[in-house]
């Protein structure tokens, strides 16, 4: 996953000019039968279209009291739904704007008949702000974020003093929000822009060992084999 992206070639230099600064770039991706399946078949289901309204989340759930936890960017959402398997007395919001990995984890929800997840294909900046109540979320889960490995693309990381206050505002008194990254400089950065916000208090020392709700994804187990290092940063809402 520490691998940049390099699609800012799709978007044309006035575009780019015009629109605020992005922490992804769409890409076309391919599509397999099953995830376009899924999207036909399970997106009016368990997809929420991104609208400027606040979602009531007790009803978007028909359940009341239970936390409730949003990941952002969850890729093909592996990690996504063994988590929402583990954890059925919690409430999962998945956000990401790539096309497969929607259809992949719609067609993970299909298989596995989770009811405790729901999916937004959007950006995620713009679901917190227009969908997300304040103090409304139990934990936010951020598992490898696009490094964005060149200074100058520093910009486009997801993680931003901006972004964390604006996270803060979204999470209960006592929530969490945990990070993992398998780019160290990314993981120094993160951990640098959460110990400023004075909203967070670190839950370790510095790193936090990995929980274990968060699964080890084929890639990691991958990159410890060849002596890889994966940093979780886990902070708590004061
Ligand atoms: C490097 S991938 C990691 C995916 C997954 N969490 C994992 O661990 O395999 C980062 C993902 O974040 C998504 N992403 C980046 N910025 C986003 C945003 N503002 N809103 C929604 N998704 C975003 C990207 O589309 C990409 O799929």
């Amino acid at each position: 996953m520490a691998q940049e992206m390099t699609g800012n070639e799709n978007i044309g230099k006035e575009e780019l000019a015009r629109r605020p600064i992005r922490s992804f770039v769409l890409r076309q991706g391919r599509l397999t039968h099953a995830q376009q399946r899924a999207l036909d078949e399970l997106m009016p289901v368990f997809g929420v279209p991104y609208a400027p309204v606040i979602l009531d989340l007790d009803s978007l759930f028909g359940r009341e009291g239970s936390p409730k936890v949003l990941e952002i960017g969850f890729g093909m959402g592996d990690s996504t739904a063994k988590i929402a398997q583990s954890q059925p007395e919690c409430d999962f919001i998945g956000v990401e704007v790539h096309t497969p990995g929607v259809g992949s984890l719609l067609k993970q929800i299909g298989e596995l008949q989770l009811n405790n997840l729901r999916i937004i294909q959007h950006d995620a900046v713009e679901v917190l702000q227009h969908m997300i109540a304040d103090a409304s979320l139990d934990g936010v889960h951020i598992f490898f974020p696009d490094p964005w490995h060149k200074k100058r693309h520093h910009k486009r990381r997801l993680i931003q003093a901006a972004f964390v206050k604006l996270l803060c505002s979204k999470m209960k008194a006592g929530a969490y929000l945990h990070v993992a990254t398998d780019w160290q400089e990314y993981a120094e950065w993160v951990l640098d822009i959460l110990q400023q916000e004075p909203l967070l208090e670190n839950t370790a020392q510095s790193y936090a060992p990995k929980p274990d709700y968060r699964p080890l994804t084929k890639f990691e187990n991958r990159g410890i084999k060849l002596g890889h290092g994966v940093w979780d940063i886990i902070f708590r809402r004061k």
